[in-house]
């Protein structure tokens, strides 16, 4: 198993492990609102095929014109042998990417066929091209639940701002990287900045050392019911943040208000 702790050698942020709740991040040092905590390169991208040959494997940008030769973005040669940083990275990324939590026994009965079926074609494809070791659907079911629940979209060229769902649907491509071990929080102290290279997290408040840094996966001015029902739907998990947990007692305390 990789070393996790030295993916976060160059950042403001420590991986700590808990017996309960996984893994999770806290600051390393004192941070202001602004300061930057964490970049992350994109690591893992899955191409759609229409995009084929128009990704750098280098920097991954996105190159406009389809049978570009070289990257625009990096100058890099698209075709030819991977550059060895690139592939370290990757492999530092498969690893971090084993450890993560896969919620593979909580996708819904609907998604949980429809992938049942992919794999089983995946199998099929994987058994006429004589693959040496054709993985289990036990095997292959966490790594798509894996995927789901952890992954950043990466948004096309032009920007984060004008993104919307739909591009993330229709060009998706996602990766998995140290950023994966950001906690969700419904009142994060820190936010995500994507672009089409990567992702860059930033404090959003002053956070003291060894605080937990989290990131908000959901639009968090959502009322809490709609904030838990896309956790559940779209993550897998009941959010256990301070907030929810304080949201909870609150409602409760108003609720015996109300009726004392
Ligand atoms: C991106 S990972 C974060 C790293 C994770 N703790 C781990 O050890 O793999 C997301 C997973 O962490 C857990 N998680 C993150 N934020 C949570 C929260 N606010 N409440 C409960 N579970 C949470 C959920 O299991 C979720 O699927």
């Amino acid at each position: 198993m990789q070393d996790l702790a030295a993916l976060f050698d160059k950042s403001a942020a420590v991986l700590q492990h808990s017996l309960v709740g996984g893994r999770y991040l806290v600051a390393k040092h004192h941070l202001e609102a602004g300061d930057v905590v964490l970049q992350c390169p994109v690591l893992l991208t899955a191409q759609l095929p229409s995009w084929r040959k128009r990704i750098c494997y280098a920097c991954h940008r996105m190159c406009q014109a389809r049978l570009a030769l070289r990257c625009k973005g990096c100058e890099q040669q698209l075709a030819g042998q991977a550059p060895s940083e690139t592939q370290q990275r990757a492999s530092a990324a498969v690893g971090a990417f084993e450890v993560l939590q896969d919620h593979a026994a909580e996708l819904g009965k609907r998604e949980r066929l429809e992938w049942l079926s992919a794999l089983t074609f995946l199998r099929q494809a994987l058994v006429k091209a004589c693959w040496p070791e054709i993985p289990s659907l036990d095997e292959l079911l966490p790594l798509v639940g894996r995927i789901i629940s952890n992954s950043f979209g990466t948004y096309p060229d032009r920007g984060a701002q004008d993104s919307t769902e739909d591009d993330l649907l229709t060009q998706a491509a996602d990766k998995a990287d140290n950023a994966s071990f950001f906690n969700h929080s419904c009142h994060p102290n820190c936010y995500v900045h994507r672009n089409p290279t990567g992702a860059t997290i930033i404090a959003m408040q002053p956070i003291a050392v060894g605080q937990e840094l989290t990131i908000s996966y959901i639009d968090e001015q959502l009322p809490q019911a709609a904030r838990m029902l896309a956790l559940q739907r779209d993550f897998f998990f009941r959010c256990n943040c301070s907030r929810c947990s304080f949201g909870l007692r609150e409602g409760s305390s108003r609720r015996k208000a109300k009726r004392g």
